[in-house]
């Protein structure tokens, strides 16, 4: 076996442990193997909770990650205060998986890390174990990160999508999907496409929130009350917009193509299309942050853990694209 690649200077991803009782542990393990150290990064956990029998190396420090032979996960060690029963989530160690995403989080912000890559939580049990004040990782970064406003985009070759009001109650979204909000998550969005994704003049597409886009006032009042006058006052800036579009009728094939990413108005809006497309292969990715954060788009999938059998290629692809905006975010640090 050889060590990781010595060349690639830039420091490693680091990757959260996620729910110990879900799918994380298992896949870190199985990414470690299948990408054979194209991608540099380390597991932040406890090896408690790793497959029993799976090799994985001890390192006390990020930049160790390199001398780890390929195929085997490097271990960052957050001791935790119980085991894991793969499916059987325990309250006591909510505060553990708190702790480690605010460790991963530190550790890009320091520069230890280049990016963060979170392995999938279940935020209830976060809240009933330790109180967690935030509804998911992307509002806990944003604190975590010092900004007031951040943004969701889920990607796939096929598609990307951001919904523009996150985690909260379909009933709530009417109030808080409001003018201000939309222009932000316009405005970071096409910032971040041409920052990171070298795409200077997107295309976005602006889904309605009535059926219909509202129907011409028959279904629904927002796309002619606030939404069409916003659009054209950043038309009038130079943003390349379409809609609001009817909702149902954006996201078919030929329709996508039309399109670099769809602001929509809710999670579902947007999440419902891109997790039918491509649930695999889809990257979650928070944009609007002051360091890199992806993640795949499942969940924790507590009713297949510890079986073997879950499907690593979403968070292979998101180890990918945090390292692929890494690199060219900033220079190597050999240079
Ligand atoms: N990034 C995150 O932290 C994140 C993302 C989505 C959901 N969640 C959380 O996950 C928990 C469970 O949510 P859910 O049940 O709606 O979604 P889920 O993605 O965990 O599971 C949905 C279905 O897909 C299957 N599945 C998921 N990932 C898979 C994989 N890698 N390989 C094979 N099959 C897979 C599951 O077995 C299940 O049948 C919730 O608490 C939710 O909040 C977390
Ligand atoms: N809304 C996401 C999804 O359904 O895939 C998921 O809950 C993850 O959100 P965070 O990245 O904020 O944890």
């Amino acid at each position: 076996m050889t060590a990781q690649q010595p060349s690639a200077k830039r420091p490693p991803i680091a990757l959260t442990c996620g729910e110990p009782a879900g799918v994380g542990p298992e896949l870190a393990i199985k990414a470690a193997h299948l990408m054979q150290g194209r991608v540099p990064f380390f597991w932040i956990g406890d090896p408690r909770h790793l497959p029993v029998g799976t090799p994985f190396a001890e390192i006390t420090d990020p930049a160790q990650t390199y001398d780890v032979p390929t195929g085997i996960l490097p271990v960052l060690c957050h001791e935790f205060v119980a085991p894991a029963e793969p499916g059987e989530a325990n309250l006591n160690n909510a505060q553990g998986v708190i702790d480690v995403i605010a460790r991963a989080a530190e550790l890009v912000q320091s520069g230890h890390a280049s990016a963060m890559c979170t392995a999938p939580i279940n935020k209830k049990i976060l809240k009933d174990g330790a109180d967690f004040a935030y509804p998911g990782h992307t509002e806990f970064l944003a604190h975590l990160g010092g900004t007031d406003h951040v943004v969701m985009m889920l990607a796939c070759p096929e598609l990307r999508v951001v919904p523009t009001t996150i985690h909260i109650a379909l009933a709530d979204v009417p109030a808080q999907f409001t003018p201000d909000l939309l222009e932000q998550t316009i405005r970071i969005t096409a910032a971040d496409l041409a920052r990171h994704w070298g795409i200077t003049a997107p295309r976005i597409a602006i889904a309605g929130l009535n059926p219909h886009a509202g129907e011409g006032g028959a279904m629904g009042h927002e796309e002619l009350d606030w939404m069409i006058p916003l659009l054209n006052k950043l038309r009038a800036q130079g943003f390349d917009l379409k809609g609001p579009m009817p909702p149902d009728t954006m996201f078919h094939s030929k329709a996508r193509k039309a399109y670099d990413v769809a602001i929509c108005a809710y999670h579902d809006q947007a999440l419902i299309p891109i997790k039918t497309i491509d649930f695999d292969g889809g990257v979650n990715v928070t944009l609007g942050l002051p360091f890199i954060r992806t993640s795949p788009d499942h969940g924790t999938a507590m009713d297949i853990a510890g079986q073997g059998i879950a499907n690593p290629t979403s968070l292979i692809a998101a180890l990918n694209m945090a390292w692929d905006m890494a690199t060219r975010s900033a220079p190597n640090i050999s240079a």
